[in-house]
């Protein structure tokens, strides 16, 4: 991994003895050679003995059939080439060296500035992703709830295991000795319910409650994590948090090892604290109180980002298909051992090895 920029937090910090690592994204920071970095990992891969499974892993496309653009922040967004990206990434994941068994996107799969051709450019992106040719996993962001109804999208993604409340978190299975949690950041939320929907009245109530800002996707005047209080964020609903805490318990039950996969982050120091799932400390709760849990994935922050916490569970933040420069890569595989994970990025995507956790290595054995 390119250690560029990482520093250890002191001990008075609330991620203790951690690694925190934030890569910017790629057209902002000095990265390695795609050349130079290809020959690397092809030298560690051939050291490496055969992982137990592999699978692809891809943010943020945000794909829109309308001309480049910018974030609220003005960094750059390139909207039509993110269908370019995608292409190459999924023919990458498709015939590269490691067979991938299936492939995630990690969220905001359309942009919301499509509005009158939401279901068309849904329909663009799901056909590429889909000509991979295995499993595709996928969950919803703030953008894809703009313009596309929540059952829509379920349908349309083929999204399995649906709970009956109308959320869109569920679980998977790849190995038996693995789940996989993907979990739903928007399932407390104003975008993806009608406003008399008992859940866009539940974010209604907690963002005035936090953020007096009368624009409520303005994060002005509050500090430091508070800032999280933005109306395209989200938070988990206490059904979701209850199911969460079972899907864990019946991993543990079973001595599985667990991924959880979310399109905003939980952990701060990962992503800018606007990006912060509304309830993460809840979250976190929960996977710090069991021993199965040995990394989580988000999105939507558009850069790169990690922290091992004090527990020991890796929390990652993967970058944007959209905001990646025409011309450069941003998807990668991860490939999944006894003892370690490993996360290997192509160009603006970061590479990191991740050890299992003593307890989580105890508690499976
Ligand atoms: N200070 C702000 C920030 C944003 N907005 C408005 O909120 C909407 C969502 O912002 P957007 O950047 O489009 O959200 P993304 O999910 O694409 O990106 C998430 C992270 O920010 C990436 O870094 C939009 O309408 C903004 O104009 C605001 O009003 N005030």
């Amino acid at each position: 991994m390119n250690l560029a920029g990482a520093r250890v937090l002191g001990s008075n910090s609330s991620v203790k003895r951690s690694k925190i690592l934030q890569h910017h994204l790629c057209d902002r920071i000095a990265m390695p050679s795609f050349r130079h970095r290809a020959q690397a990992l092809s030298e560690s891969e051939k050291s490496q003995i055969k992982p137990d499974f592999s699978f692809g892993i891809v943010a943020d496309i945000q794909y829109a059939d309308i001309p480049d653009g910018h974030s609220y922040h003005g960094t750059p967004r390139f909207y039509r080439n993110a269908k370019a990206a995608l292409r190459r990434a999924v023919s990458m994941l498709r015939e590269g060296s490691i067979p991938l068994s299936f492939t995630i996107q990690l969220g905001d799969i359309v942009d919301g500035n499509c509005k009158e051709n939401a279901e068309k450019a849904l329909d663009g992106i799901l056909g590429e992703l889909n000509a991979f040719g295995k499993p595709v996993y996928h969950m919803l962001g703030n953008h894809c709830l703009y313009n596309l109804d929540r059952e829509l999208l379920h349908q349309k993604m083929e999204i399995p295991n649906l709970p009956a409340d109308g959320g869109s978190y569920y679980s998977f299975e790849p190995h038996p000795s693995w789940r996989f949690v993907v979990l739903d950041s928007y399932d407390v939320s104003l975008p993806g319910w009608e406003p008399s929907h008992p859940r866009y009245q539940l974010a209604l109530e907690w963002l005035k409650k936090n953020n007096p800002n009368e624009n409520k996707n303005n994060p002005q005047g509050l500090e430091g994590v508070e800032r999280r209080w933005v109306a395209f964020g989200g938070g988990a609903s206490p059904e979701q948090v209850a199911w969460f805490k079972q899907q864990l318990q019946e991993a543990s039950a079973k001595k599985q090892r667990v991924m959880v996969f979310s399109h905003l982050p939980f952990q701060p120091g990962t992503a800018p604290n606007p990006c912060l799932q509304w309830n993460y400390e809840e979250l976190l709760d929960v996977m710090r109180g069991s021993s199965c849990v040995v990394a989580t994935f988000a999105g939507h922050a558009h850069q790169n980002g990690y922290v091992r916490d004090e527990w020991g569970i890796h929390h990652l933040v993967l970058p944007s298909v959209l905001e990646t420069p025409p011309g450069r890569d941003c998807y990668g595989h991860i490939k999944v051992y006894g003892d370690k994970v490993k996360l290997v990025g192509t160009d603006c995507m970061m590479s990191l090895d991740m050890s299992l956790g003593r307890k989580v290595l105890q508690e499976a054995a």
